[in-house]
């Protein structure tokens, strides 16, 4: 159970003494070459370059491509993903267009457990759009699949079971039906192997700052199939997105490329901070990750299950390898108290309501130690009741782990 499994390369992050660090899941730990892309945009491209850093520095073409450097992270050949704006914005974006290249039909279905952002988007599109939508388990799919199904949506990885959803399944049932896919990685890019051009998916979002550590508030991406660029009708017309941006011209006319799926003006310091965080996957095999990912995540599960029955937790989490993305979510008694008591100790996991502790394992920066020191922390937090101790204030207006 316990494991002398080395991090794949913690050199690359900055990691603080003492902490053990399990919420890479939420927002990923900071990347070594950051400070200095920063420091860079800020003094040199910014300061001294100021506006001619658009075409100097590669302003302009940094969205597509820092689009193509995620887009290889998530099997998509170049030329189909953007980098911009949040998640919010682009499943608005993705979910509108599905809708739109389906005229007719009339049903969207998402995950009914899926996170809140995608579910409340969902609602105001199909209210916008006079759609209905479908909550059901992605195992379910099957049985609510028909000609009526527009769209369905899925985040690739439950944001609080850890369940993994077959991507190629479920987007080759989806294209049975005629509808289309678009599929949410937040909790799966950077973290395990998807092949989105293989799988044959239409339409794709995710985060940058959970796996891909692309630092707080990293701007999201798109992924648009090549195959749609030509019929794909965005519903945010930005000029960014223009075929000419710099015709100044009255009326939207899209871009032919993926640069059609740009909107504004991009946030372009968090760009440069991504854009070198993207540096700590170079010559890393997903498989690799993916490898470690599954040990680490095996050694919690096979913990909690010889250690921590007896205090009543339970491994929310699939067994099989296949259904589990990069996080072990516990279900517990006090499972806030608990959370808050491990991070008082220096191991940084979160808590999801109503009764989960979830613990992100991310093989770059941890290792096999890491984990069963955590363990040993969870286990003695539970053993001498320690959550009971400290007065904990539990904030409802952002209770964030
Ligand atoms: C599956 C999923 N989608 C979307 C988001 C967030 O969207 P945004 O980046 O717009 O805050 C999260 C996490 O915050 C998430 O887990
Ligand atoms: N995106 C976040 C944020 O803006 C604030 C706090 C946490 C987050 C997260 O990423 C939460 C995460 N998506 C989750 O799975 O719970």
């Amino acid at each position: 159970m316990s494991s002398e499994r080395a991090a794949l390369a913690p050199e690359r992050f900055v990691l603080s003494d003492g902490t053990i660090y399990l919420d890479g899941n939420s927002l990923g730990a900071m990347p070594v070459g950051v400070p200095a892309a920063v420091e860079d945009a800020l003094h040199r491209q910014w300061a001294a370059d100021l506006i001619t850093s658009w075409n100097d520095n590669g302003w302009w073409q940094l969205p597509a491509r820092i689009g193509d450097r995620i887009g290889a992270l998530v099997g998509a050949g170049p030329g189909q993903v953007i980098c911009g704006d949040s998640t919010s914005v682009q499943l608005f974006q993705t979910l509108v267009a599905a809708a739109r290249l389906r005229p007719g039909r009339t049903v969207l279905i998402t995950d009914g457990g899926g996170f809140p952002t995608d579910q409340y988007l969902t609602d105001s599109v199909a209210r916008l759009l006079d759609l209905e939508v479908v909550r059901i388990h992605p195992s379910e799919l099957a049985r609510h699949l028909d000609a009526r199904t527009a769209a369905v949506s899925f985040s690739l990885v439950d944001y609080r079971t850890g369940e993994l959803f077959d991507l190629a399944g479920v987007t080759a049932a989806t294209h049975a039906a005629g509808a289309v896919m678009v599929w949410d990685l937040c909790h799966a890019a950077g973290a395990l192997p998807v092949r989105l051009d293989e799988a044959g998916v239409d339409l794709a979002v995710g985060c940058s700052y959970k796996y891909l550590n692309g630092g707080p508030g990293a701007p999201a991406w798109i992924y648009v199939a090549a195959g749609l660029q030509a019929e794909i009708d965005l519903p945010l017309t930005g000029w960014h997105g223009h075929r000419s941006p710099f015709a100044l011209e009255q009326h939207y006319a899209p871009a032919a490329s993926i640069e059609q799926a740009r909107i504004g003006t991009p946030p372009l310091l968090s760009m440069l901070a991504l854009d070198a965080a993207l540096d700590a996957f170079d010559g890393i095999e997903l498989s690799a990750v993916r490898a470690a990912s599954l040990a680490l995540t095996d050694q919690v599960i096979a913990y909690a299950d010889e250690q921590l029955t007896r205090y009543d937790v339970e491994v929310v989490t699939p067994r099989a390898a296949s259904r589990r993305g990069s996080h072990v979510s516990l279900r517990m008694p006090s499972a806030y108290e608990v959370c808050q008591a491990l991070i008082a100790r220096g191991v940084i996991g979160d808590y999801r309501a109503p009764d989960m502790l979830r613990l992100g394992l991310t093989p770059l920066y941890l290792s096999g130690q890491d984990v069963d020191r955590a363990m040993a922390e969870l286990r003695d937090v539970l053993e001498t009741k320690a959550y009971q101790a400290v007065e904990f204030a539990r904030s409802s207006d952002h209770p964030v782990t």
